[in-house]
């Protein structure tokens, strides 16, 4: 069988999360922002909460694959331990002298541990009884100090790869605190068996190129249907990033348009899906107070090579209901006041994962929006997210559709 996400609310079938582990303990006050979080979380509250989402998923029919089971099984698979040394020593760049205990501890460790550690984090005593030659670095850090950093990210599995149709992005991340999340995920694509029974298409970054500016992360990719895609470009996914991944779309011929959509570049708006989700075969939910002067760009294919050309959009909403062939779209913006939908927004009040038209899961704390697209005729499932949300970011972001149907 292979993988495919043909729309953004169509029936979820499978999908990728990622259940909160020891990275969430290695969180700290100092740590906390450089890390992308806004708080220290209370581990086995997340843990418990997350096990609560899964179980929300699971009564409507998803079936869910654990990231770093994913990771495990794939790290015991011929040659993945030696394409994640060849990554991982160069990713850090902590000098030659680590080069051999890092690739010694890739090689040697217990596949679970060593996914564990890889999300979890490195610290200084973990490889210090592996050392053979003097490194500067491991005499200046501290014993509890972080050779690898951990990711506490990986939460937010809808960043690091995105389904759009029948091929996958592994997406360069903007932010440091996020790049080495793809390279566990390149591991997951590359070589566990449920991937590679499959020919897995590759749209981008799946290379050891440095990408640079060109990044693209997960929450600014909204698969509309109907051969089209809406991406965001901001603080996260450049424009060079969406030019790479739209020229690799039409190349590949899944796709003829590609909707970019000009964000401000603001953490509360650091990707599309913070301030719109579409919920239903017609419907957005969209933050109340986005800016209206928001630029957009039409993308469409010109030819089979990747080639297109760029229009740009006067009013984005019937470029969208144009490319998904609607006359109109419903736009719901909550009726609430600047700080009311200010709040709800941060709260991750516009971040809804859809498991079938109409149906979506957001956080229940949201409760002005949640009433009014219930009172719009969405059904809405609450999710608790007291300490999830504390790293911003809702059930969209928490969840990687890798098999999703196309809405009729
Ligand atoms: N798609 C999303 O909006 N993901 C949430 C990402 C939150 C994470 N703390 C970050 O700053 O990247």
């Amino acid at each position: 069988m292979s993988f495919h996400v043909d729309s953004e609310v169509g029936l979820l079938k499978q999908a990728i999360v990622h259940r909160p582990g020891l990275e969430l303990s290695r969180l700290t006050p100092a740590n906390v922002e450089e890390l992308l979080f806004d708080d220290v979380m209370w581990a086995d509250r997340a843990r418990q909460e997350h096990d609560a989402f899964v179980v929300q998923l699971e009564a409507r029919g998803v079936v869910v694959h654990e990231f770093a089971t994913l990771l495990a099984e794939a790290l015991d698979q011929p040659g993945a331990r030696e394409f994640l040394q060849d990554r991982l020593a160069t990713a850090t760049r902590f000098g030659p002298a680590l080069d051999e205990p890092l690739d010694e501890l890739v090689e040697s460790t217990d596949a679970p541990l060593l996914a564990e550690l890889l999300i979890g984090g490195l610290l200084k005593s973990d490889v210090a009884s592996l050392l053979s030659a003097p490194s500067l670095l491991m005499e200046y850090l501290a014993p509890d100090d972080f050779l690898l950093r951990p990711l506490p990210n990986h939460l937010f599995q809808r960043d690091n790869s995105a389904w759009v149709y029948d091929g996958v992005s592994v997406n360069p991340m903007a932010k440091p605190a996020r790049q080495r999340e793809t390279i566990n995920s390149r591991v997951v694509y590359n070589f566990h068996p449920m991937f590679t029974a499959t020919e897995v298409n590759f749209l981008y970054g799946n290379d050891s190129l440095a990408h640079d500016t060109a990044t693209i992360e997960g929450g600014d990719i909204t698969v509309i249907g109907n051969r089209a895609v809406m991406i965001g470009m901001g603080e996260r996914s450049t424009p060079q990033g969406v030019e790479l991944l739209a020229r690799s779309l039409f190349k590949a011929g899944t796709v003829d348009t590609v909707i970019v959509v000009e964000l401000p570049k603001e953490r509360a708006f650091m990707h599309l899906d913070t301030v719109m989700t579409m919920i239903d075969r017609d419907a957005f939910c969209v933050y109340p107070f986005l800016p209206s002067a928001l630029r957009s760009f039409t993308l469409r294919a010109v030819g089979d090579g990747g080639a297109f050309k760029i229009e740009e959009n006067f009013e984005l909403w019937s470029v969208v209901a144009e490319a998904l062939g609607f006359d109109d779209l419903r736009i719901l913006r909550t009726p609430i006041d600047k700080r009311g939908a200010e709040r709800e927004q941060w709260d991750d009040g516009n971040n809804f994962l859809a498991v079938a038209p109409g149906v979506i899961l957001g956080y229940e704390r949201n409760v002005t929006t949640n009433r009014y697209l219930t009172d719009e005729g969405i059904t809405v499932v609450p999710v608790v997210g007291e300490e999830l949300g504390r790293g911003r970011g809702g059930p969209r972001c928490m969840t990687c559709p890798i098999e999703r149907e196309a809405v009729s």
